[in-house]
């Protein structure tokens, strides 16, 4: 059997969107993901990094098929077969959502359109989960009955009891007192809610779940005791996360491969070691560039990202990140890159990847 949990292949999605233009309104596609492709093993965590509106969310929501996919396939191994969840439908469609789980955070354009995707998906009886600690709990359910909801709507436990056992061995597990699951969320702390949120998404023991800026709201301290649940979590249960994120160190604790997007493309997916310390594409260079260096003294010449991300309805030629690269050649606005393995696992899209050094250590040495 392979260690590949998720393979996805040349995968877009495409919103229509109305522009105006002076008198004139006109529909237009806007790939927010656009022939992305990659894969998940079993029991890892692939941190997405990338800056607001590159795609991150979208590709996290068409991988679960939250939003149906322009084009492509993501292919979804289960241990006795393969199905493309891209195309699945009825039964199919119903029995691998169980398998996966998906916990959100914030913002209000995307709560509107996930709460009809909750709607939806909850008709086709999989279990959703958000993960906005002050606003994604529905605050007339008791704990728990918030937590046994994905096993209920799946209709994968039937028997009170049996449920009452599986979601009382879950939150203690997820490090929360017993005797609060009769309350309402309200009453629990930022910290606290996201355990709850976390109890719910594994309670049916998934194959995946997506974390889409989990962390992100919560105090520093309480950021690194949620990592750490979610890593002990993964190492006992073999649960593989796609970890969205802005924060790169908290990618970086959590990640085994860490994939950097920018409008709708891959352009670099490497092990987080790799990425972090000998990163061959500019843009994941001005990323890491903006992180602060744990030793000031070493060398590393950073870049500072100048501009805006361009709108995907507005995406340059060529290389889309070319408008705002230090290092952009005439090839760049004249052809778009291929995505290739410039090393074992390591895959870039850049004419001139194998050119750039941009390693933190080389950097120092040559000092
Ligand atoms: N339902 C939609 N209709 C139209 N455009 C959309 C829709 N959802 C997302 N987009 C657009 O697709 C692009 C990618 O959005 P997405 O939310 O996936 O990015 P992101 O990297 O997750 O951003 P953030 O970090 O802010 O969540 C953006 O330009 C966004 O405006």
């Amino acid at each position: 059997m392979t260690d590949t949990l998720i393979e996805v292949r040349n995968l877009s999605v495409r919103f229509p969107v109305t522009t105006r233009k002076l008198f004139r309104t006109e529909v237009r596609e806007l790939a927010a993901v656009d022939d992305v492709s990659f894969d998940i093993k079993r029991g890892e965590t692939v941190g997405l990094v990338g800056e607001s509106g590159s795609g991150k969310t979208t590709v996290g929501r068409a991988i679960l098929r939250a939003i149906d996919p322009s084009d492509g396939e993501v292919i979804f191994h289960t241990h006795t077969r393969d199905v493309d969840v891209a195309h699945a439908e009825g039964e199919d469609l119903r029995r691998f959502r169980t398998h996966m789980n998906m916990i959100f955070a914030e913002g209000p354009v995307q709560l509107s359109s996930m709460a009809q995707d909750r709607l939806r998906l909850f008709r086709s009886r999989m279990s959703l989960v958000f993960q906005d600690p002050y606003s994604s709990l529905n605050p007339r359910m008791t704990v728990r009955d918030i937590i046994a909801e994905p096993l209920v709507a799946s209709g994968m436990m039937k028997n009170r009891a049996e449920i009452d056992a599986r979601v009382r061995e879950i939150a203690a597990r997820c490090k929360l007192n017993l005797e609060h699951l009769r309350r309402f969320p309200h009453a629990f702390s930022g910290g606290q809610r996201q355990r709850i949120c976390i109890a719910r998404a594994l309670v049916s023991r998934p194959d995946f779940v997506v974390c889409d800026e989990s962390v992100s709201a919560l105090d520093v301290s309480i950021q690194a005791e949620i990592v750490n649940l979610l890593k002990d979590l993964q190492d006992e249960m073999g649960v593989a996360f796609l970890f969205i994120a802005h924060d790169l160190s908290v990618v970086a604790q959590m990640s085994h491969r860490v994939a950097v997007m920018y409008v709708g493309k891959f352009v670099e997916y490497a092990p987080t070691d790799r990425l972090f310390f000998t990163p061959r594409h500019p843009y994941t260079h001005a990323l890491l560039s903006a992180i602060p260096q744990a030793d000031p003294d070493a060398a590393f010449d950073p870049i500072k990202l100048e501009g805006e991300i361009p709108n995907p309805l507005d995406a340059p030629s060529g290389c889309r990140f070319r408008t705002r690269c230090p290092h952009a050649r005439p090839e760049c606005a004249a052809r778009e890159p291929d995505w290739r393995e410039i090393a074992p696992d390591h895959y870039v899209a850049c004419h001139f990847a194998e050119a750039f050094d941009f390693t933190r250590a080389q950097a120092k040495a040559a000092e």
